[in-house]
């Protein structure tokens, strides 16, 4: 079983999705940054170090969700996720070939790999709430129901 970390990062109200590289496993498939949890090294100590590898990003984490196991055949994964927000609006993707910010309504549009899949259906509630989080403006009552 592998272990790997990931990242459910909001900002403004959206989710970040971002897309593996077109000669990875899974090409061009969605997914939330993160990656595997190194011998000796905590989970938390794993997605802050994953975030800043790959989106050149800090994140302080504020909450987990359920994880998820999934066999793909050729390798099992245990996906551990993290809530987290960001203050920063830049983002350098080093190791994707794209993100992009959903919407609530936008969470199942991209093709998210089958273990992401998975955990934002188990995880919805909770998910959707985070869309809501730090609103308080009203603003997502005018969002399209
Ligand atoms: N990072 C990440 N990996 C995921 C997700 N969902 C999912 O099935 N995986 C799988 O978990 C594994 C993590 O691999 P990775 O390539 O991101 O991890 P890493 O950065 O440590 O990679 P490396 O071994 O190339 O250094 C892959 O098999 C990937 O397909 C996800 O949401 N985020």
């Amino acid at each position: 079983m592998i272990d790997v970390c990931c990242a459910l990062i909001f900002r403004d109200g959206c989710l970040l999705a971002v897309q593996r590289g077109k000669h990875s496993d899974h090409p061009d498939q969605w997914e939330l940054p993160g990656g595997k949890i190194e011998p000796g090294e905590t989970a938390l100590a794993c997605i802050r170090r994953e975030i800043e590898e790959e989106l050149d990003l800090e994140i302080v984490p504020h909450g987990f969700l359920f994880p998820v196991q999934h066999d793909y055949g050729i390798k099992q994964i245990q996906l551990f996720p993290f809530v987290a927000e960001i203050d920063s609006d830049e983002l350098n993707l080093q190791e994707h070939q794209n993100a992009r910010w959903l919407k609530a309504e936008e969470l199942f549009k991209p093709h998210w790999q089958e273990a992401d899949l998975e955990l934002l259906r188990l995880n919805e509630k909770s998910i959707l709430n985070c869309f809501g989080e730090n609103d308080d403006n009203g603003r997502e009552n005018q969002r399209p129901t």
